[in-house]
């Protein structure tokens, strides 16, 4: 189980995250909304260690992760498999060598610089793709593929890892409205399934609203809600998105349906 007690951050100035403190479980798909600034980037980057936090401690099954330093550090970073807007995968490789470097942190730097992954890890990455059925597209160059494709692969290298947690930042902010739903049908296989917990930054409300099993909305750093999907009535929603009806959408995965 992830615990955050009393977490923040500060840049200089500015408080991007101010005293969080949430727990989450294993199969919880927790959506982190709230307006651009609010400090959904910092809180995923605070939990896989990218940033440190200012205050606070962050723990994993009791552990403290937040002093975490060297091997230690780089190991805790592995079990939290990170998924981005813009995929990151290499567009000349071909998709299963991009699954494969998933494991590279795990293997001697020569193997994984002259690209040889043992059969074991290659039958791994076959069968991470054939989950979010890309396996067909194995041999293919991930410049061939579309974005909700790319992402899929990029989910297949996250899960090659076997993490932890996964922390996923706008997903499918750059993805049309049917490859958004097909990525986050996607994370929500693996949560369920496999017993992991996501944590995915939405811009969209409706996104949110469909496929987390919890949303916690950030506004000025704070958690200012956290609970079900449900529970987020326009008072909730004027207190998160400051004044405004609601969310801005940029599309409805539901009218698209
Ligand atoms: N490296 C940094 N140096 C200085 N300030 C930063 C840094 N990273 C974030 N901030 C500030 O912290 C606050 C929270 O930013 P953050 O990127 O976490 O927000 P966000 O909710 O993810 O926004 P968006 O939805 O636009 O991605 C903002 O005021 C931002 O300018």
């Amino acid at each position: 189980m992830l615990e955050l007690h009393g977490v923040s951050k500060r840049f200089g100035e500015t408080l991007a995250v101010n005293s969080v403190s949430f727990s989450c479980q294993r199969g919880e798909l927790v959506g982190i909304i709230g307006r651009s600034g609010a400090g959904k980037s910092t809180l995923l980057r605070l939990l896989n260690r990218l940033s440190d936090p200012s205050e606070g401690r962050i723990t994993w099954d009791g552990e403290d992760v937040s002093r975490l330093k060297g091997s230690a550090l780089r190991k805790w970073r592995r079990r939290c498999a990170m998924i981005f807007q813009q995929f990151n995968l290499s567009p000349r490789l071909d998709v299963i060598t991009n699954v494969l470097v998933g494991v590279v942190g795990e293997r001697p730097l020569m193997s994984s610089l002259i690209k040889f992954f043992p059969a074991a890890d290659r039958a791994r990455a076959i069968l991470e793709l054939d989950a979010l059925d890309m396996a067909g597209a194995a041999l293919q160059r991930a410049v061939t593929l579309s974005g909700g494709q790319q992402q899929r692969v990029a989910i297949a290298r996250a899960m090659l890892q076997e993490p932890d947690l996964i922390l996923a930042d706008e997903p499918v902010a750059s993805l049309d409205p049917v490859n958004a739903e097909v990525v986050m049908e996607a994370l929500q296989k693996i949560c369920r399934e496999r017993n992991v917990p996501v944590i995915v930054n939405l811009h969209s409300l409706d996104i949110a609203r469909r496929y987390c099993t919890r949303v916690i909305a950030m506004a000025k750093g704070a958690v200012v809600f956290d609970g079900p999907p449900s529970a987020l009535t326009p008072q909730v929603l004027d207190r998160v998105y400051g004044g405004r009806a609601s969310a801005p959408e940029p599309f409805s995965v539901v009218e698209a349906a």
